[in-house]
């Protein structure tokens, strides 16, 4: 028998051998023994039946990264209730997860509140990882998030950028002070509501106050980490202290004016004029037409698409404006150098194009340090893990939450020199689309990150350099730069605490 033979003979010997052996080490470590516990990362001590949940506070991205501070751990596991959770922390622990492990965590965290809010999850932020959440989103993107689609936006953006130039320019002639933090609101919302159905909600100023006050109340819920959500068994605590109430009467009213919206697009659904249709327009007539699989667009379908848009493009957007605004007031040296950038680039024309904010490389670092410093969303979108998993050498089982702390992240001193100065600066020899790097993920990552990033920054930076070109500011009431509020309020966008108010002197 030449050498051949032998090791014919020998491979299926040892691929049994083999075999057997990886199925015992598969079956020791998904039955853990006391002798053999799985290996998990560092945890803080936890109280029977709520475990940490008592520890989240108002602000959990603080919470949290003090916890990873002082437990020098970039994974930690809380227990939230009954859930275990993950927190990542780190710019590293965050390229781990999502370049190696991205599709163990592209579900999101099932939660009753948010599935009762988003019509049983047919949102595509809350759909879990699946054939339709894969759907809904590449309809959003195809209608209206492709970088296609948001260049196409551009008059919609203009104008409505335009209407707030005169608004502000009014406040400026009368010498009073402008609400910054109401002017990204109203603008934020404007926009996103001409785009999804063609009208704004400001119209109509009954309706634009209980459209804002809506929102508000769904944000709130959102951002709650509520008892009952935590611990199935305490369900009834929901109940008892009316969340459940608020939750059922928030999602009735969301719904009744999203319904309002389709019957009256269903009137006019034949007279739309082609390349005029709103995206619900596109989305009622592939309805209409079977352009899509019937169980795919449904009424409920059509009305929680449109809420994705309403929740996850406006308060967000707001968010970043008035923290932008609220940064360039504290930094006058930053202010002036990029009035400087955007007068120059326009030359005193009025209307500035997207070439124009193509050239504007200064602007974009004074985002990108926004940011950095003030992620709108600073727990991303919390995941769950699919299946049981080893990530970064600690055995987590599945169902456990993942919370990625870009707020944190941004703020690392391994990462960022001098973290908590706001220098845009500290880009300018690096790339500015930092997705890669996962030293700043605002818009968080891998197959669940936010597909509207184009459309936010797109009407950010147009917004920004009309402000600041063709306005200068101050402060009201004497107040010193130094002395200027940066104070959060509570999830899930982290607004400022006090709205922004600063005087415009038209240029
Ligand atoms: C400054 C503005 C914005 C910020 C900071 C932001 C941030 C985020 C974040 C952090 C997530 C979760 C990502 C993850 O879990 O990895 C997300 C998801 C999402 N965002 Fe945004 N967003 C912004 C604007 C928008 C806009 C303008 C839209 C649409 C008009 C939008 C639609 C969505 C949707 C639909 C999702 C869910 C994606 C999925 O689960 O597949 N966002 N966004």
């Amino acid at each position: 028998m030449g050498p051949l033979h032998y090791s014919l003979l020998i491979l299926p010997s040892v691929l049994i051998l083999s075999t057997y052996y990886l199925l015992l080490l598969l079956k020791r470590r998904r039955s853990p023994s006391p002798d053999n516990p799985p290996r998990l990362p560092p945890s803080p001590p936890a109280l029977p039946v709520i475990g940490n949940l008592h520890q989240v506070g108002l602000y959990p991205h603080r919470t949290f990264a003090a916890l990873a501070q002082r437990y020098a751990a970039p994974v930690m596991l809380l227990r939230l209730g009954s859930k275990p959770a993950l927190l990542v922390s780190t710019a590293g622990a965050a390229r781990e997860l999502f370049k190696s492990h991205d599709l163990l965590v592209s579900t999101r965290m099932r939660i009753r509140t948010f599935e009762r809010l988003f019509y049983d999850a047919k949102t595509v932020a809350s759909a879990p990882h699946g054939e339709y959440w894969r759907h809904a989103r590449a309809t959003c993107v195809l209608h209206l998030l492709s970088n296609k689609k948001v260049h196409s936006f551009a008059p919609v953006r203009i104008r409505e950028t335009e209407l707030m130039v005169e608004r502000i320019a009014d406040a400026s002639r009368r010498g009073v002070a402008v609400d910054l933090s109401d002017v990204a609101t109203c603008l934020s919302n404007d926009v996103i509501c001409r785009v999804s159905f063609g009208d704004k909600m400001t119209s109509d100023p009954d309706v634009a106050g209980r459209f804002k006050v809506l929102l508000e109340e769904l944000m709130k819920l959102l951002g709650g980490f509520f008892v009952g959500d935590f611990i199935p068994s305490l369900g009834w605590v929901n109940r008892l202290v009316g969340v459940d109430r608020r939750v059922d009467k928030t999602f009735k009213e969301f719904d009744e004016m999203l319904e309002s919206i389709l019957v009256e697009h269903e009137g006019w659904i034949d007279n739309a004029e082609e390349g005029c249709q709103s995206f619900v327009d596109v989305l009622l007539e592939a309805q209409r037409d079977g352009k899509t699989t019937s169980h795919f667009l449904g009424r409920d379908n059509i009305k929680a698409l449109l809420m994705d848009m309403l929740v996850g493009g406006t308060d967000t957007s707001a968010t970043l404006l008035e923290w932008v605004m609220a940064e360039l007031l504290k930094h006058p040296r930053v202010m002036k150098k990029l009035q400087h950038e955007v007068r120059t680039i326009t030359k005193g024309k009025l209307e500035i194009s997207d070439s124009d904010l193509d050239q504007m490389t200064y602007l974009k670092q004074v985002m990108l340090e926004t940011l950095r410093l003030h992620p709108p969303v600073p727990l991303l979108g919390p995941r769950e893990l699919i299946e049981d998993s080893t990530i970064m050498g600690y055995e987590l089982e599945a169902g456990t939450l993942v919370f990625t702390n870009a707020w944190a992240i941004g703020r690392d001193p391994r990462s960022w020199d001098e973290p908590e100065e706001f220098r845009p600066e500290r880009f300018t020899n690096g790339c500015l689309d930092r997705g890669q790097d996962f030293d700043v993920i605002p818009f968080g990552a891998g197959r669940r990150g936010c597909p509207g990033r184009a459309f936010a920054l797109a009407i950010n930076e147009l917004v920004v350099a009309n402000l600041v070109g063709r306005f200068d500011w101050t402060l009201p009431d004497g107040i010193k730069t130094k002395d200027l509020d940066m104070n959060e309020c509570a999830l899930p966008t982290i607004h400022r605490r006090y709205h922004l108010r600063a005087m415009a002197i038209t240029i």
